[in-house]
């Protein structure tokens, strides 16, 4: 199921939040809007909020068009900083956004129309990128994993987090299509369930053998031998290898080196952020109390606690096995190696 597509100058959002009970699409025309479903996580994975944004530029500029030149450029930055400061850790929403301004940038003597028709080729682009790169991510990773693998995964890095066949379960993916999947673990959590929602459901969709467990299972799971390797996606990762991932992400690298059991993250490069030198300076995000009181919208906590909603941790380098990219896998020390890897990829680019 996409989580996004464009379609006669609107962005389609299959709105993540009634998901697994419901699947609608919200249609947006205001990128205003599209700022708002990426705070409410209409739209959330660290890949897939990048495009929306891409694409919410595009909105931007086709209603700053109608603007004098001067207002336009304005109003397109006005748009470029609200979306990017929509989520603060996922540093692909950033990174997207600053590639569609160097785009906007490079066809700026053409006038207004000419910015928009490049954005959405340039969205667009980001779009079946995304596709290929995870197709890459999930043939590097599966050839990582024994047969019969059982195989556990935190939160969705799947096809709703990015445009298609996803992350982390893009791995799983290519695993299942060689036969090498006995079975996939899925972490329900907590507070907004994204593994109970939507890991179980796309698996599910596809035949992929999957068994919900709550987050406090996943030790005792691994004590007991049922865990071959974990699997997870990232939102960001910082020059030095640190990863900032969804919460309890770093609960589950600390079990997995106790039990000496693989920890693999797979994400694109547009993930790793060389200028944040570790993971101690990565913004994470903080969230309403309301969701860790409240569960599907019914209060479970006494009227009056106080509580903490931190959206990502960091799992620091030294507990990750690997980083698979679609450039292929990062070995430690991933601080040395993603250097190599991304000068690699400048020199490739011509930069
Ligand atoms: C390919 S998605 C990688 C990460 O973005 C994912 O693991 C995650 O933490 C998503 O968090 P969310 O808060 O649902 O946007």
């Amino acid at each position: 199921m996409k989580p996004l597509y464009w379609k006669e100058g609107a962005l389609y959002l299959l709105d993540q939040t009634l998901l697994p009970h419901k699947v609608h699409y919200l249609r947006l025309t205001d990128y205003r809007d599209v700022v708002a479903a990426i705070k409410r996580l209409s739209v959330r994975g660290a890949p897939a909020i990048g495009v929306a944004a891409a694409y919410a530029l595009v909105l931007a500029a086709q209603e700053a068009a109608k603007s004098s030149l001067q207002i336009f450029w304005e109003k397109l930055e006005e748009a470029a900083s609200a979306l990017a400061a929509a989520r603060p850790t996922a540093v692909n929403l950033q990174w997207a956004v600053r590639r569609q301004m160097k785009v906007a940038a490079r066809h700026r003597e053409e006038g207004p129309e000419a910015v928009v028709a490049a954005l959405e080729r340039e969205a667009r682009a980001m779009q079946e990128e995304d596709v290929r790169t995870n197709r890459a991510i999930g043939a590097y990773g599966a050839a990582l994993l024994p047969f019969r693998a059982r195989v556990l995964t935190h939160c969705n890095a799947g096809s709703l987090a990015t445009c298609g066949y996803g992350t982390a379960l893009g791995v799983i993916r290519a695993a299942h299509a060689a036969g090498k999947i006995a079975m996939v673990y899925a972490d329900e959590t907590r507070p907004l369930l994204q593994g109970a929602r939507l890991t179980t459901w796309e698996l599910l969709q596809e035949g992929i053998p999957v068994t919900l467990i709550t987050d406090s299972t996943a030790g005792y799971l691994m004590a007991r031998g049922e865990i071959d390797a974990v699997i997870v996606g990232a939102d960001r990762i910082a020059a030095n290898g640190d990863v900032a991932n969804k919460i309890g992400t770093y609960t589950l690298a600390v079990l997995a080196r106790h039990h000496k059991i693989p920890f693999y993250v797979a994400a694109p490069f547009s993930t790793v952020d060389l200028e944040t030198p570790k993971g101690e300076a990565i913004p994470i995000e903080e969230r309403g109390e309301e969701e860790v009181t409240h569960c599907g919208g019914v209060r479970i906590a006494p009227e009056g606690v106080k509580a903490r909603n931190f959206a990502f941790d960091v799992t620091p380098a030294e507990l990750i096995t690997a980083i698979i990219t679609e450039r292929g896998v990062v070995y430690p020390p991933l601080g040395e190696n993603l250097r190599l890897f991304a000068q690699h990829q400048r020199e490739e680019e011509g930069d």
